[in-house]
């Protein structure tokens, strides 16, 4: 529920074609009480035009237009509605279970779909419907629904492919989840964006297809519905007796029940796709106990990114997990922050949520993102194409994979620069050169296609394009992860050169924690969502206060010296799923204190100037109710 107030909340769009929708159903549940008439009788006489007694005119047979555009609505979106549902799940069962499946079920299932894309639809159309003719409104439905899965289930497939690809549905598979299990739990819910916009596309193929049906008289011809109504209109030559009323009234009615429908399929696909959805009851809930954000450097300067008490995670059926947990973080102008911490503590869900990119399930539940002043969580996603790429960019793991593979890197790099108006092709050809001396790539590579590039060159190019427009802040989500360790080593020192060069500042996120106190000017540290310590890099080398950065430390080889057999840290992290009572990491700390650590919950302090940790070997007095506390 929370996703469709969000949808009609963020698109106009998909709100106003909401309120058509609601206002047609109005129509045809009031039917009764807005005309005394029926829609079938022919009490009247013959071509009356609009008046008071009827205010949509008389048929040829005497009956009541508006009497009948109200019963025939209840028809036409139960046609529409009805058919685009079926449509939608048929087309979702073989999409999907082509994908989760592959092999012969995969080949098998897109033979089928295949078979019915290429099949023409009206003709299909018209030769089912003349076999079931006469036989109700829900052979009409069946028909259309049974010629108008196809082009949902390809489109479903496509995108069921990608999510079973994915980390937590490969983990499902591994862990031995039922294949039913996986498909509900996990794949579908990630899907739901794209199956509401497929069904509202099915709904507007029906409701356009019933009126085709009905007007060439291959439909329900003896029951009122909005196409029916053209059918008789135009068998009885309305137009020719001047009787337009008859045919503009249920004509404009189906031009505006297909917009409603197209509305709405646009509208849900611009705020899911657009990667962000904001469960609305849970940013209420927080943001009623929203405290003011803490500064991170006492005395420093005005930070240009500040994340401020920022919740995000991902709506599941069973429940919400919440990855990121009232995280803030400053960044100044030209700084290098580090953010470090085991694998699933919220590293990359708060990158995405705070540049916007999180991807449905995934869900801000409250804070901000602010970047020199806006919040970038409340803009409008045109407001928010302004200033991406521009005011910042991201690179991440896998961004290499975004270069398409059969267009030249040239264009590729020029793209993002076009799309905030450098069009002049001296000043993009300049551009593009220097960007690339700049990552250290050889000029003629710019001619080149992908494939021809190596993976350390392409995500050399991807930083290029990142830094094509000199975006104040470049968020980068282990952007070397990929490559072999030369080559990350060298493009991570050409990162820093660029960065210095330019001023922008950076968020650096890595598992790899000495090379973040090689590379960083501060650091923060991740554990089970929430930063537990943040420092300048070289006061954390020296110094580690919280127990789990110390052990997180000690598990990384010393930067110069012997080498030494280094420790795990044992245990695991909490489940993010559930609410964490106490500290976080009490289960696996050498140093806790029953009763107080497991009881409460450590603020984060800061206790020299620049340096913060929410420990209580560090805070004993501080707990969490009373930084609350003393903040109102
Ligand atoms: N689509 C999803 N649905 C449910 N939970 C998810 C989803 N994606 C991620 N999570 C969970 O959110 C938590 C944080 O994940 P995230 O990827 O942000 O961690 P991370 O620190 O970046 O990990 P890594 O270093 O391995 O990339 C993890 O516990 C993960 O299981």
């Amino acid at each position: 529920m929370n996703g469709v107030w969000t949808i009609l909340r963020r698109s106009p769009r998909a709100a106003a074609g909401a309120g058509i929708l609601l206002a047609m159903f109005l129509l045809a549940l009031l039917a009764p009480v807005l005309t005394p008439y029926s829609p079938t009788s022919q009490d009247f006489s013959s071509w009356t035009t609009p008046g008071r007694e009827h205010l949509l005119g008389t048929t040829a047979l005497g009956q009541d237009v508006w009497a009948q555009i109200l019963y025939g609505a209840r028809k036409t979106l139960l046609i529409g509605l009805m058919a685009g549902l079926i449509a939608t799940v048929i087309g979702t069962t073989i999409g999907v279970a082509g994908a989760y499946f592959g092999g012969r079920v995969e080949d098998v299932l897109n033979v089928v779909t295949n078979v019915f894309l290429v099949l023409p639809g009206l003709p299909l159309l018209i030769i089912v419907s003349a076999f079931v003719r006469g036989a109700g409104v829900w052979s009409i439905i069946l028909v259309i629904a049974f010629t108008g899965w196809a082009w949902g289930a390809r489109v479903l497939r496509s995108q069921a492919l990608a999510i079973r690809n994915r980390d937590f549905v490969q983990a499902a598979i591994v862990s031995g989840e039922r294949p039913g299990r996986i498909i509900f739990a996990e794949m579908l819910p990630n899907m739901a964006g794209l199956i509401a916009a497929n069904f509202f596309s099915t709904a507007l193929y029906a409701v356009l297809s019933e009126a085709g049906l009905s007007f060439l008289g291959f439909g329900d011809v003896s029951s009122v519905t909005w196409g029916t109504m053209l059918y008789w209109a135009q068998a009885r030559g309305a137009l020719l007796q001047g009787a337009w009323w008859w045919i503009a009234a249920p004509g404009l009615l189906i031009a505006l029940l297909g917009t409603a429908f197209a509305l709405l399929n646009f509208g849900i696909d611009e705020v899911t796709n657009p990667k962000i959805v904001h469960s609305i009851r849970a940013t209420k809930v927080l943001r009623r106990g929203r405290k003011a954000a803490p500064r991170l450097v006492s005395g420093g300067p005005e930070p240009l990114m500040s994340i401020g008490h920022l919740d995000a995670g991902y709506v599941t059926p069973r429940g919400n997990v919440r990855a990121v947990r009232d995280v803030s973080l400053d960044v100044a102008p030209g700084e290098f922050v580090g953010l470090a911490g085991e694998s699933g503590c919220g590293k990359s869900t708060l990158a995405f949520a705070a540049t916007r990119l999180l991807d449905a399930p995934g869900a801000v539940f409250g804070g901000e993102a602010r970047l020199a002043g806006t919040d970038l969580l409340e803009l409008s996603n045109e407001d928010l194409r302004r200033v991406r790429w521009k005011d910042y960019s991201m690179v991440f793991q896998a961004s290499m994979n975004i270069l398409n593979p059969v267009i030249k890197v040239r264009e590729q790099v020029y793209d993002a620069m076009q799309a905030h108006g450098i069009t002049d092709p001296a000043k993009l050809d300049a551009r593009a050169r220097e960007l690339f001396r700049l990552v250290g790539i050889r000029e003629g590579y710019l001619d080149a296609y992908p494939h021809q590039l190596s993976g350390g060159m392409k995500q050399r190019v991807i930083i290029a394009i990142a830094l094509a427009l000199e975006p104040k802040l470049v968020v980068m989500d282990e952007p070397t992860t990929a490559l072999d360790v030369v080559v990350q080593r060298q493009i991570l020192q050409e990162i820093d050169a660029v960065r210095r060069r330019l001023g922008i500042s950076i968020i650096f996120i890595t598992h790899d924690l000495s090379l973040l106190v090689e590379m960083s000017d501060r650091i923060a540290i991740m554990y089970a969502g929430e930063i537990i310590e943040e420092a300048p890099a070289k006061a954390l080398y020296a110094g580690p206060k919280h127990p789990y950065t110390a052990r997180l430390m000690n598990a990384f080889p010393e930067l110069e010296g012997p080498n030494e057999r280094r420790e795990g840290i044992p245990g695991r992290p909490p489940p993010l799923s559930v609410e964490l009572r106490g500290c976080p990491f009490y289960d696996r700390c050498p140093s806790r204190m029953p009763g107080q650590c497991d009881e409460h919950k450590p603020a984060s302090v800061e206790i020299v100037p620049g340096h913060r940790v929410a420990c209580f070997l560090h805070s004993p007095l501080i707990k969490e109710g009373d930084v609350a506390h003393a903040a109102d």
